[in-house]
């Protein structure tokens, strides 16, 4: 029976830009999603008796609920030629509702192995429509590269960027996406910005400012990163982030982290190891 283990890497926002609301509520952005090195894990085994099973649990997450299961009963509505079956084990190393995107990787991961392991054919362009309908920040992790975004995050434009390492740091709080943009105090309006503007010097996170207000705990890691290197807040938090010219400097930088903080250091990389692993890119 067939097994494949997959990748499921993080993502950080270099910067984030709110230009407008959509009138489905939907905000839209600008942002480039720069993709880490560093990601969760996730086991398909094929089943040829139909039944899907998630062997491992989240905490606080019924297993219908996690994305892993809502991307795979997705395709297997999808699989009318074969029992499309799979024990599906996800390794968590991600923290969740971090802005790092872990769960909406997962399920990216998710429907590519299972296109695969079910010899569905889907294209990546189809897989990425599915993936939108998950969720805004799927897309980047079906189509596997660094990349500017605009829309709700689902146009993408593939870019290379500078190889950097990350320090990624997470105080213990949990921010959820859909209260931050609901909040009457965030700024909805920053005029679009071009790539090359980013390039020659990047802006910040229009969801900063609010974050870091309504969460002391993300304003005060945020303080201590900045000693470092310029820091930031990654999507709507908890995650902030600096970079490093290299390894050593970043892994020094997060063995002096506060105890209070959860922290990990990953190489920024273009193109996704999810991809790589399957030969997709
Ligand atoms: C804004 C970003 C930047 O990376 O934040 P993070 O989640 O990474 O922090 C993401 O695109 C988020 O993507 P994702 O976490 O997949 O969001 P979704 O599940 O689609 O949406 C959660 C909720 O956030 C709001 N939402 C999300 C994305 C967007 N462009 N506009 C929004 O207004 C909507 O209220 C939606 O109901
Ligand atoms: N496989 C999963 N991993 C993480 N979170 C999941 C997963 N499935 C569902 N969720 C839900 O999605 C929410 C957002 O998760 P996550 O993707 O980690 O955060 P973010 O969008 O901030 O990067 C979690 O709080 C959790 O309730």
């Amino acid at each position: 029976m067939q097994t494949l283990i997959l990748p499921c890497p993080a993502k950080i926002n270099l910067f984030l830009n709110i230009t407008g609301r959509r009138e489905d509520g939907y905000h839209e952005l600008q942002t480039l999603f720069q993709l880490l090195d560093y990601g969760d894990t996730l086991t398909l085994k094929h089943r040829t008796d139909g039944e899907l099973n998630l062997i491992s649990d989240i905490n606080g997450v019924n297993s219908e609920d996690n994305l892993v299961m809502r991307a795979a009963r997705k395709l297997q509505c999808l699989a009318v030629d074969i029992p499309a079956g799979a024990d599906i084990t996800l390794e968590k190393r991600l923290p969740m509702g971090g802005g790092i995107g872990g769960g909406s990787s997962d399920a990216a991961s998710t429907l590519i192995g299972l296109n695969q392991l079910w010899q569905l054919g889907l294209s990546i362009n189809t897989l990425a429509e599915i993936g939108l309908e998950l969720g805004a920040d799927v897309p980047v992790f079906v189509r596997g590269r660094t990349a500017w975004a605009e829309g709700i995050g689902e146009k993408l434009t593939p870019i290379e960027t500078p190889n950097l390492w990350y320090v990624v740091l997470k105080p213990d709080c949990h921010v959820a996406t859909v209260e931050v943009f609901s909040h009457e105090q965030l700024t909805r309006h920053d005029s679009p910005i071009k790539i090359a503007t980013f390039l020659e010097g990047g802006t910040g996170n229009s969801c900063e400012p609010l974050v870091r207000k309504l969460y002391p705990d993300i304003d005060k890691a945020l303080i201590w990163l900045e000693q470092f290197s310029p820091a930031k807040l990654t999507g709507t938090g908890a995650c902030v982030f600096a970079s490093f010219k290299d390894q050593m400097t970043a892994q020094a930088v997060c063995a002096q982290r506060p105890n209070e903080l959860f922290g990990f250091v990953a190489r920024g990389i273009n193109t996704s190891p999810l991809h790589n692993a399957l030969g997709l890119l």
